[in-house]
């Protein structure tokens, strides 16, 4: 049956796609009101029940049935998505500006349950795919869950199927257990559910991605389909990847963790090619394994290959339960590592020890040069968790849905590596401004990618309004001045900041800075903030709000 659920206000809180029978005929054809917009329900043989706004051919209201309540109490941002896909124009307030031509979109973990199991951790959920569509100052919107091999088989067998972030299925037996094990030293077992990021490579294709190789889709970025599988076809092996490579219209770089001799590949592939080469490699410096890298920097010049002392765990690995930090355990005594590759040798030119450290996301790096252009050091920004791994237990869904005014969220900073390329064995870390400027939270950031690699002063990423247990503010962080501003909407979750900067931009700062909100009430909007004022321009409302997504990416019109 297709449903149309409707709360007692007249909000529509749940549109499904379902089989539909005759007598349902005015249920799954028809208009509808979803917080005062007019929308269309149309029943598409091949695609379910599109929801289309039509705000703006139609000018009543129509009067809302109330078919069922919602009785769940979690924010929105960590409740799954309501229904497979969506897709409509969304009515803006405020006004778009009308050179920013093309399609954001985002990736996350938007699907935290299968039938009544339910997933424990946030990176555990299934790809949620969100585009917004801008053209000339309109906007289309529209979401879609990745067809994974994970999320088909789990659809299909109501069970969890593959080995995901936290959660691994269960074995029915003895016999089956040992085959699970055999299945995780070849990768089968290991989910290809692509939740993290979304890319545009240099050759247009857009590929969604995880930490798991096998866990590259590629999408249509108009329709959101999943088109198939992006094969690495080097021979390069390994079974995980970062899950966030550095990509321009010329490279794709990325790091390749070495579980059985620990150490990193640092490869690159070129736009057109599926194949990756090798830049170089990097010999961990401590510790029993590969510190995680689930981001790392570069520079003009050079790769920087983060060791951090949070490292991954081949006994974790195979446990079917999770452990208090998951597939990683934390290594105080290994120190912490930062280590610089040449891009053009593969020579490692620096390998320094650092402070602890514990971040998912670098933002940028740099070179700094004496006075006679000579590098000197290599600066390199993250999001730095005070080297304290509970951030990881922070995030799970549980305690994501149990905020009650108590401030649990650990401090964070922008960590700023100083690595002297003298030989000095030691480099330094501290915070780039004081935390208190963006509440001692922060991460999810973005900056102007015309800066990648090269001396930058904005940062744009989610900072804390206290108290609370997730990042809430958006922030603009100076990093000349040491100041930042934050936007802030009270019980709201905003996702990842995305700059995009205005063609034909002068200043670093020239652009907007995309970000999806998840409300307190359950409602949601897409938020468009000037990248220099940091001002409200746009907001346009979706016809229900959106699970948290991580991370998205700027694709121009052709
Ligand atoms: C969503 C996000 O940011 C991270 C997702 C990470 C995933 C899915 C990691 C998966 C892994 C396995 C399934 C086994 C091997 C280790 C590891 C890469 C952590
Ligand atoms: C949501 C997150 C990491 C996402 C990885 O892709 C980190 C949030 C940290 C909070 O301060
Ligand atoms: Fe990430």
């Amino acid at each position: 049956m297709a449903s149309l659920a409707f709360s007692a206000k007249g909000q529509c809180i749940s549109v499904s796609k379902m089989v539909v029978s005759d007598k349902n005929k005015h249920k799954r054809e028809g208009l509808f009101n979803i917080n005062k917009v007019i929308f269309a329900a149309k029943r598409d043989n091949t695609r379910g029940t599109i929801v289309t706004n039509v705000a703006s051919q139609l000018p009543a209201i129509i009067p809302s049935p109330v078919i069922d309540v919602a009785t769940d109490q979690n924010h929105v941002a960590w409740t799954s998505v309501r229904q497979e896909r969506w897709e409509g124009e969304l009515v803006v307030q405020g006004e778009i500006p009308l050179w920013l031509k093309g399609t954001y979109l985002r990736n996350g973990p938007g699907l935290w349950h299968i039938g009544d199991y339910k997933f424990r951790h946030l990176f555990d959920g299934y790809a949620t795919l969100v585009k917004l569509h801008f053209e000339n100052g309109r906007l289309m919107a529209g979401h879609r869950q990745v067809e994974s091999e994970a999320y088909k088989a789990a659809k299909k067998n109501k069970k969890l199927c593959y080995r995901e972030f936290s959660e691994a299925p269960k074995p029915d037996n003895f016999l089956a257990y040992i085959g699970d094990l055999a299945n995780l030293f070849s990768g089968a077992s290991l989910t290809d559910n692509a939740n993290t990021g979304v890319v545009k490579l240099g050759d247009g294709r857009v590929v969604c991605l995880t930490e798991t190789q096998k866990g590259s889709i590629i999408i249509d970025p108009d329709t959101l389909d999943t088109i198939g599988k992006f094969e690495f076809t080097d021979s390069l092996g390994g079974l995980i990847h970062s899950a966030h490579p550095i990509v321009t219209d010329t490279e794709f770089l990325t790091l390749l963790p070495d579980l059985i001799r620990p150490g990193y590949l640092v490869v690159r592939m070129a736009p057109g090619s599926n194949e990756r080469k090798v830049i170089g490699r990097v010999d961990c410096r401590g510790g029993p394994a590969p510190g995680w890298v689930h981001s790392f920097p570069v520079t003009e010049h050079y790769v920087i290959v983060p060791e951090m002392p949070l490292r991954y765990c081949a006994a974790n690995l195979l446990k079917a339960e999770p452990t208090p930090l998951y597939k990683f355990e934390w290594h105080p005594d290994s120190k912490a590592f930062m280590h610089v590759m040449c891009k053009a040798s593969g020579k490692i030119v620096a390998s320094v020890e650092v402070p602890l450290y514990v971040t998912f996301h670098f933002i940028n790096a740099y070179e700094e040069k004496d006075e006679d252009g000579r590098v000197k050091a290599v600066i390199a920004d993250c999001c730095e968790h005070s080297a304290d791994t509970t951030i990881l237990e922070k995030l799970r869904l549980q305690n994501l849905r149990s905020f009650g005014g108590v401030d649990v969220l650990p401090d964070a900073r922008v960590g700023r590596f100083t690595i002297p390329l003298d030989g000095s064995p030691y480099g330094k870390l501290e915070a780039a401004l004081d935390p208190d400027e963006h509440g001692r939270g922060m991460d999810m950031c973005s900056f102007n990618p015309s800066f990648l690699g090269k001396k930058y002063r904005y940062a744009y990423a989610c900072g804390a309004q206290r108290p609370c247990n997730f990042p809430n503010t958006l922030t603009k962080i100076d990093l000349v001045k040491k100041k930042a501003k934050n936007w802030h909407d009270e019980g709201a979750v905003p996702s990842e900041p995305l700059f995009v900067t205005r063609p034909g931009a002068t200043e670093e700062d020239d652009g907007v800075v995309i970000s999806i909100i998840s409300e307190k009430n359950g409602d949601g909007y897409a938020l468009l903030l000037d990248g220099s004022t940091f001002e409200e321009i746009a907001r346009a409302k979706f016809p229900y709000g959106l699970p948290y997504g991580l991370h998205g990416c700027w694709v121009p019109k052709k």
